[in-house]
């Protein structure tokens, strides 16, 4: 089922005596109730709710009944099975089926995470309440019981549902009978009231849709290369319209508990699988060619790979983000622009590396790519759910934060006393608090200090936020001896300084690309060339919106405590409180995802350090004016050579299939396992390693011509003591998530290390390892096999990255030690 619309926050959609049919026809995935709709309610009454294959219902039960009702929603779910459940179905007119059983879901309320498994697609589910009123939940077939001793379940749904889109036979094996019931009142309400709400519901979705989705939809530009694999069918340079995306993996919600991952409480093993949807069933029975198809189950010992050919290796691989070849370091040009398409009403599309109209208005500023842009290669990232967000930010949040709001406009957000020029490529954080404006979890001190975070002796978050009246200027190491006075004093100055000079310290120049939570800039602070993340999030506390506001917070305050030459480093992060009159503009966009990419400049004095986010809601028709939103920026280091995705295919690096640059694809792999090295032994699990998030920038030292950087934190956890992963988690991106994700939401340094290999076998081959084809997304037929060519260390290394079994994959030290050792081998 995939709906086309979205629902304003507080209004509530009613589905009224419906069969919906294939509801879970895959596991998770197709599973499309509404677009993303924070603070919305969805509810089903006298419904049916019908699932091809699931577990035994009372799996389903325990799942129901322990799922968390929405906040202010008191009360037990009231879910419980009935026997010989008979409703009238279109499938059988006339014939009312019975069923042998059912839950009938007579009081169950629960929230549905955000789910932007889709989001390289602009396409954004969830993020509403869900409530069932006398509504059933009914299974065609269930998993059988030998499964369940050796799976979990969601791996067995997944292969019964293989197992039936194998079989040939019409009616699934346990489909039940359709039986006249004698007892027709209950049938003929539930009859009598499908049409009527049908046309109901499409008038509703003609006028919200019309309203909203025009003004919330972002175009996210199609991530699909135009390139076969795995001998299926070219996908085209074009991209597929949205219907046709709906395919591809994600997370799913829905009432039975097994769809309503983390924030459900529900055990991981009754969770489905999101990535782990249409995988031909040839590709886990056979267990050979175990990339054919979009979920890589992992290798095991003796597992034969699939044979390598040239041709699998060449078939039509055109690098999305070129259209010409272009030399390795060499500057791009603005025909090389193709990312665009951030999103809709006027947000901008620019190449990484294009040029940009310095000094521009943003709003004003011309799209560059757009409409001749090619397709990317599909990144579809599934977010972390709503438990997992909690565990986030009891891991990552400061206890006091280090971040300012600022008064000034927003093209001069930093406006902090000019600070040594900080080198790029290590973190100089320079925040100065204009007003302590607390934002985060400890108390607000109100002394206007400032506080440095970042550096080499950082280590975490928190140590960062701990020093609110700390000034370092220094790029690592070291605590900060500076006492509040000292603080207060300089802080006095810089005000004054600021106030005459009217210098800006960061100017926004054009779009660098667009995440799923908002835009990055390319801009200049301090003299430097920037990036400058982007992240709107509501001050409101609707429901659905506090993801949005930890997820952005987290990102700020992990990625500013990292400093490696191989992790893109920070150099400050500030809020901006954005105002307006309540029912403004800015709730919407706040409420449906907007990015914030065109309004930037609008920062207006807010109405006092601690009454912002109360004041919210009392502004309505006073004309007073309320902070609606907070825009964060996080500046960062600039990747002049954009993602390492759009290297791919370069004739540089990859003059031949199976035969490329060898030094310069070992470096490039060993900077990413460096990096995630040091990552890991700062305790902190990526989350989302892929050749999006993996940039570069130009250094003519490296036989590449580029130095790696790894970024966008979005995703990232930290690891508690002894622990070797974290549970309930599955986030990353298709194609580089383990099978431990996947199938049991279990993340740890063991799921980096495995996205490591996936993208060691990409550098190897130049190419993205899976990609979206007519059939689906689907690895590369010789994935994960290398050419005879390729010296047995490198593939050693990658395959080894590509254990099924967590345990058995190396430490990313490890990794980067065998590659540098291969680097250290005379060629
Ligand atoms: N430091 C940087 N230097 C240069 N370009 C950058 C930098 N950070 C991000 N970008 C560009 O901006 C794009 C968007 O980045 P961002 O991290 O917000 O989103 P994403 O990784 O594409 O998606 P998501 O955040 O949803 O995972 C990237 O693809 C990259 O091209």
């Amino acid at each position: 089922m995939v709906m086309l619309f979205a629902v304003a926050p507080g209004y509530t959609i009613r589905f009224l005596g419906l069969e919906l049919v294939n509801h879970f026809d895959v596991v998770g995935p197709s599973f499309r109730t509404m677009r993303l709709s924070p603070g919305a309610n969805v509810l089903f009454e006298r419904c049916v709710q019908r699932r091809v294959a699931g577990l035994p219902l009372a799996a389903a039960v325990v799942n129901m009944v322990s799922a968390d009702r929405p906040v202010g929603n008191t009360g037990q779910q009231t879910c419980f099975i009935v026997d010989n459940f008979t409703f009238a179905s279109t499938r059988s007119p006339g014939r009312p089926l019975t069923y042998p059983q059912a839950v009938n879901m007579a009081d169950y309320a629960t929230t549905n995470p955000p789910d932007r498994s889709l989001a390289s697609q602009g396409l954004y589910y969830g993020g509403y309440s869900y409530y069932t009123h006398l509504s059933y939940y009914i299974v065609d077939n269930v998993v059988s019981q030998a499964c369940l001793e050796k799976h979990p379940g969601s791996e067995c749904v997944t292969l019964l549902l293989q197992q039936l889109a194998a079989s040939s036979a019409p009616p699934p094996p346990s489909l039940p009978t359709a039986t006249r019931a004698s007892d027709s009142k209950p049938v003929a309400t539930i009859a009598a009231a499908v049409v009527v709400p049908i046309v109901v519901v499409l008038a509703l979705v003609g006028v919200i849709a019309g309203v909203l989705i025009r003004r919330r939809r972002r175009r996210q530009p199609y991530r699909g290369g135009g390139q076969s694999c795995g001998g299926s069918a070219k996908a085209g340079g074009s991209c597929p319209k949205e219907g046709d995306l709906e395919s591809s993996g994600g997370a799913s919600g829905g009432p039975d508990g097994s769809g309503l991952p983390a924030a459900s409480g529900t055990s991981s093993a009754l969770v489905p699988t999101p990535a782990a949807i249409a995988v031909p069933a040839a590709a886990a029975a056979a267990g050979a060619a175990a990339g054919d198809g979009c979920v890589f189950w992992g290798l095991e010992e003796g597992q034969a790979l699939p044979t390598w050919s040239v041709e699998g290796a060449a078939e039509k691989f055109k690098p999305a983000g070129s259209r010409k070849p272009r030399p390795a370091g060499a500057a791009l040009d603005a025909a090389d622009s193709d990312v665009g398409g951030c999103g809709a009403d006027g947000e901008l599309s620019m190449d990484a590396t294009s040029d940009y109209r310095s000094g521009d208005d943003l709003d004003g500023l011309a799209t560059v790519g757009g409409a001749g842009r090619s397709c990317q290669p599909i990144f579809d990232t599934i977010e972390p759910t709503a438990s997992t967000a909690m565990a986030l930010s009891r891991d990552l949040l400061p206890t006091r934060s280090h971040m300012s709001i600022d008064r000034a406009p927003a093209t001069a957000i930093a406006s902090a006393a000019p600070e040594p020029a900080a080198s790029p490529g290590t973190a100089t954080p320079v925040v100065v608090h204009r007003r302590a404006q607390h934002v985060g979890s400890g108390p607000t001190d109100g002394s206007g200090g400032a506080a440095a975070a970042g550096g080499q002796g950082g280590g975490g978050a928190a140590a960062a936020a701990n020093s609110p009246a700390a000034v370092r200027t220094g790029s690592a190491g070291g605590g900060s001896g500076a006492s509040t006075d000292v603080v207060s004093e300089l802080e006095l100055l810089a005000r004054g300084l600021r106030s005459s000079i009217k210098d800006v310290q960061l100017r926004l120049e054009g779009v660098l690309g667009c995440g799923a939570y908002g835009t990055v800039y390319k801009g200049i602070w301090q003299g430097l060339p920037v990036a400058v993340k982007t992240l709107v999030f509501s001050a409101s506390t609707v429901e659905g919106a506090d993801g949005r506001r930890r997820r952005a917070l987290q990102e700020a305050a992990l990625c500013q405590s990292i400093s490696h030459p191989n992790v893109i480093a920070t150099y400050c992060a500030e809020l901006e409180p954005l105002h307006g009159p309540l029912g403004s503009e800015a709730v919407a966009s706040a409420a449906g995802g907007g990015s914030g990419a065109v309004a930037v400049g609008g920062g207006v004095d807010s109405g006092g350090p601690n009454g912002d986010r109360a004041s919210s809601g009392a502004a309505s028709g006073s004309g007073r004016m309320a902070v609606m939103d907070y825009r964060l920026y996080i500046v960062q280091e600039y990747a002049d050579g954009g993602p390492l995705w759009r290297l791919y295919g370069n004739a540089s690096l990859w003059p031949a299939p199976g035969e490329p640059n060898t030094p310069a694809v070992v470096s490039l792999g060993l900077g990413i396992a460096r990096a995630l090295a040091h990552l890991h032994s700062k305790r902190i699990i990526h989350g989302d390693l892929n050749p999006n998030n993996v940039l570069l920038k130009r250094d003519s030292s490296q036989s590449s011509g580029f130095i790696i950087k790894v970024g966008d934190f979005g995703l990232s956890v930290m690891l508690p003591e002894h622990r070797s992963h974290l549970s309930n988690l599955r986030m990353g991106t298709m194609f580089y998530m383990c099978p431990a994700v996947v199938m049991k939401a279990q993340v740890g340094p063991a799921s980096d290390v495995f996205s490591l290999g996936v993208m060691l076998w990409e550098l190897y081959h130049g190419r993205p390892a899976g990609t979206r084809t007519e059939q689906g997304p689907r690895y590369c037929s010789i994935f994960p096999a290398f050419p005879p060519t390729c010296p047995p260390a490198y593939s050693a290394v990658a395959l080894h990255c590509l254990q099924r079994q967590p345990q058995n994959r190396p430490p990313a030290t490890d990794v980067a030690e065998r590659l540098e050792a291969l680097l250290a081998i005379p060629t």
